[in-house]
């Protein structure tokens, strides 16, 4: 056998060709910022779709005959093609405001070097190529302050989390500021344990950390019950503490390049209970800036409806009226007034657009309270994609039936004669399941829980949930084929503690044994699409409530409902579990504008499982947003025990 080259040599040719490759990837960035030149002659939009697709078919077939695979082609070319967009919206943003044209920002954030605060003011600037001064500050009321007083540029405040979502105190400091939303910046938030070097896991007793990566890293922290946690004000003061310490026992949640500025190693990775955590932060100035049409903009308005029901409902119809669409929903209480909800809404457009405009002009004389917090480039650039085609990768046909591209609509289920229409009936129609009335004005509280082997667990659940107010419980994974005298026992405990019980069903196999069983059906999102098995529920006499697929647009999910009513069974009712969105990892989203048109147009009980929604902090937010809708009820999971006042406030009051 020939030798092979040494380690070393063949270690030296990669280095040699990565930094080669660095300095095409520069080349490329200043081709691109060319490009951002032409486009802001001819104002053409920045993104240009059609040129990703035919470059990425290209770069897939020159790949392929060099041996590379098209999904590492695909994805490394996403990255470029991100980071060519941001850079070329960042170059006509600031040649479009010419206040914000400096060779250096003052920029206040949370913590001190290091926290991901400053590592997001850094790469904001550093895209804008400039000099960052930083100010840190202790509290997000600090940062607002020194913005105010003029003693910073921009403050950076993080406003959510893929992992712990919404982050409630900034968004109650936005309530009363008089800075403008600027920008927003989204930064990859890699946790690592970080200690001194030497260390290792076995010998740290004490972490330090602040409670945000505390509250994303719970389920890495619980295998480590053992060692003593220590709150602190940011991630750069738990570094500190740990750099100040000189000992080995004691490390510190933050990024492995924050940790590198206070000497520290990271001794474990990847403690993120989701893969993909990412935090997204909002830029404040005093001034608010304008985005020139080319970019997408984002604009964020706070407003407080009226007290009447129904009242958000009527404010969101307009934004959908002058199709604005609506990318975020949150509510926070308004401090002295108990029981009002202030709403901040982040909505795809620019406040120059005359839509945008209409849009807030109308909703001024239907609302109590409106302010337009900022319009900024939105900085979500969402990857573009191959078709399957495109890809040469044939489809699986033995997963036709989940694909919704593939099904077809007979014309009569998307009339609007069908029976699931208002126009058919008007009034709200209304089911029982059990001793649970659902739909008509009744908004219903289920809970959701997985089958164990142990009839008596799920009784304890069962009365757990009655005595906190829920009315059905929904048992999963109950594989009705292997456990159907389990199931048996367990619907009767249910009904024992005076619950409806629930059977989610993908097969028409099931569907039978559990039409036996249960007081009400779910047919699973997977099996919308199942003409056969909707036809079956069609001939049964019991609720049946049809999942959302996540890929299902409104008219297929109400084309669903339409087959079971048109076989025969009148008590149908929707569930909406959450649909794809560009969220990454497990979490789907509610789709607020289609919850919207399907209560608008159809009378059938919408219910929402917020169980793939909702983190745990925005389960409360997203219940009173459902509440609001004037939706029929929500179904949550038995792990999720956020009882807190909201929670219950919104249930059960
Ligand atoms: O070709 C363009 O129009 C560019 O802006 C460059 C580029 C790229 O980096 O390749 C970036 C964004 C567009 O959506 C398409 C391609």
């Amino acid at each position: 056998m020939q030798k092979p080259p040494t380690l070393d040599h063949t270690r030296q040719q990669i280095t040699h060709l990565d930094k080669e490759l660095l300095g095409l990837l520069a080349k490329r960035r200043a081709l691109s910022l060319d490009v951002a030149r032409s486009k802001e002659v001819d104002i053409r939009p920045i993104r240009d779709t059609q040129r990703e697709k035919e470059l990425l078919e290209r770069l897939v077939q020159q790949g392929r005959e060099q041996g590379l695979d098209a999904h590492y082609v695909i994805s490394l070319y996403q990255s470029i093609i991100e980071d060519s967009v941001l850079n070329q919206q960042a170059y006509l943003q600031t040649k479009a405001n010419i206040h914000t044209q400096q060779a250096q920002y003052s920029v206040a954030y949370l913590g001190a070097r290091g926290s991901y605060s400053y590592l997001a003011a850094n790469r904001y600037c550093d895209r804008r190529q400039v000099e960052m001064v930083d100010f840190g500050c202790q509290s997000f009321n600090d940062i607002i302050h020194a913005v105010e007083s003029g003693h910073a540029d921009y403050g950076f405040l993080p406003i959510e989390n893929t992992s712990s979502g919404s982050i409630n105190e900034v968004y109650d400091v936005l309530q009363h500021t008089s800075l403008s939303i600027v920008g927003e910046t989204t930064i990859e938030v890699g946790h690592c344990l970080l200690a001194a070097a030497g260390s290792d896991i076995n010998k740290i007793t004490k972490i330090y950390a602040h409670p945000q990566p505390i509250s994303q890293c719970s389920r890495y922290l619980s295998q480590h019950s053992d060692i003593k946690l220590e709150y602190c004000s940011s991630s750069a003061e738990a570094m500190d503490k740990v750099l100040n310490s000189k000992s080995q026992a004691v490390a510190a949640i933050g990024s492995a390049e924050g940790g590198a500025l206070y000497n520290l190693t990271a001794i474990d990775n990847d403690l993120a209970n989701q893969k993909i955590n990412q935090s997204r932060f909002i830029v404040v100035a005093r001034k608010a800036v304008e985005v020139p049409s080319q970019l997408p903009a984002k604009t964020t308005l706070i407003m407080a409806t009226g007290h009447k029901p129904g009242a958000l409902v009527e404010a969101l119809l307009v934004l959908k009226t002058h199709n604005v669409n609506m990318s975020k929903l949150e509510s926070r209480p308004i401090a002295g007034t108990p029981w009002e909800e202030m709403f901040y809404l982040d909505i795809d457009g620019n406040l120059a657009n005359e839509n945008v405009q209409k849009a807030i002009n109308e909703l001024e004389k239907q609302t109590r309270f409106i302010k337009v917090l900022g319009c900024y480039p939105c900085e979500t650039v969402k990857p573009t994609q191959l078709s399957q085609s495109q890809l040469f990768i044939e489809p699986d046909s033995s997963k036709a039936v989940d694909s919704p591209s593939l099904v077809t609509q007979t014309p009569s289920q998307s009339s609007q004669h069908a029976k699931h229409r208002r126009e058919f009936k008007a009034q709200n129609s209304i089911m029982h399941l059990h001793n649970m009335t659902m739909g008509g004005q009744a908004f219903n509280a289920i809970k959701q829980v997985a089958l164990t082997d142990s009839v008596t667990e799920i009784a304890a659940i069962a009365k757990h949930a009655k005595e906190s107010g829920f009315e059905a419980l929904v048992l999963t994974n109950s594989n009705l084929l292997i456990n159907e005298q389990l199931v048996k026992e367990a619907v009767k405990a249910i009904n024992a503690a005076g619950l409806g019980s629930c059977l989610t069903v993908e097969h028409i196999i099931e569907l039978n044994i559990a039409a036996k069983l249960a007081d009400g059906l779910i047919i699973n999102g997977s099996a919308m699409f199942d003409d056969n098995l909707l036809h079956q529920a069609g001939g049964l006499s019991l609720p049946v409530l049809i999942e959302r697929h996540v890929n299902a647009t409104t008219e297929q999910w109400m084309a669903a409902a339409e087959t079971i009513l048109s076989t025969g069974n009148q008590q149908v009712g929707l569930i909406d579990a959450g649909i794809k969105s560009l969220n990454e990892g497990q979490q789907l989203s509610l789709d607020i504008a289609g919850l919207i048109d399907v209560k608008q147009r159809c009378h059938l009980p919408v219910i929402v499982n917020l169980t793939r929604t909702a983190t745990e902090t925005s389960l409360p937010q997203q219940a009173i947003v459902i509440k609001q809708l004037a939706l029929s009820g929500i179904i949550i999971d038995t792990q999720e025990e956020t009882q807190t006042d909201i929670l219950q406030r919104v249930l059960f009051q």
